[in-house]
């Protein structure tokens, strides 16, 4: 069975982005590659990186009416990605059109409250001070839209799945107990987050942090 992996590939550099590719590929199950990569690297960047071989998931988080999202998702087909998100708040329609826009391959998935953000921080925003609530409303919204899943933190994956059995649940702010958190918020460990539910985890910098990126990977693998 392949990993539920996915490192997070977040560089503006190619040659470096290659060689977390090369150093990744036996033990990831995809990579990730976000809009520092893309920004800087473009549509070329992320065939390149493809070319190792495993499934890509492009991290580019539109947002925007649904028009304008439709149509960035229809100039991305060319790279038939494994995976791709759009953020749920941009609403049902625009859900509904970037998964209309999308490859049949493709899986679309709605990010729901960034990894990043917590309960003071919605408050902040104006919003109820409660991820969970906020998460599971998107997720409704996200499966009426018929989205392939969402993008959650492992503290909601259980009570959303609840509610879509069958869904696809993206979980980064992954952290293995040693590692430090930077400026994530709501956080799991890799082997809780996968047995409350998620598909995939991603994860970044405790992979490619590390002075050996591959070893990383296979500590992680031996706690799931
Ligand atoms: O969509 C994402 O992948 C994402 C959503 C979210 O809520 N939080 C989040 O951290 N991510 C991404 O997951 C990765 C996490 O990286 P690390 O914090 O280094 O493990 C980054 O590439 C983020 O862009």
């Amino acid at each position: 069975m392949s990993s539920p992996i996915y490192v997070a590939i977040d560089t503006p550099d190619l040659a470096r982005a290659e060689e977390l590719a090369k150093a990744c590929k036996r033990h990831a199950g995809g990579l990730k590659l976000g809009l520092e990569f893309f920004n800087h690297n473009g549509r070329d960047g992320v065939m390149r990186v493809a070319e190792h071989g495993l499934p890509i998931f492009l991290d580019l988080k539109l947002h925007d009416i649904p028009n304008t999202v439709a149509k960035a998702i229809q100039s991305l087909n060319p790279l038939t990605p494994a995976i791709m998100t759009v953020h749920a708040s941009g609403g049902r329609a625009m859900m509904e059109d970037a998964k209309a826009a999308a490859p049949t391959g493709t899986k679309v998935v709605g990010v729901t409250v960034l990894t990043s953000l917590d309960g003071d921080d919605l408050k902040a925003m104006g919003m109820k001070p409660d991820p969970s609530a906020a998460v599971e409303r998107l997720a409704g919204q996200a499966k009426e839209a018929g989205l392939d899943g969402i993008v959650c933190s492992g503290q909601e994956v259980a009570v959303a799945r609840k509610s879509w059995r069958d869904g696809f649940f993206v979980v980064p702010g992954i952290r293995p107990k040693s590692a430090s958190v930077g400026d994530q918020k709501r956080v799991m460990t890799p082997g809780d987050a996968l047995h409350a539910g998620a598909s995939v985890l991603v994860i970044g910098r405790p992979v490619t942090g590390a002075e050996d990126p591959d070893m990383a990977l296979r500590e992680i693998a031996a706690t799931l």
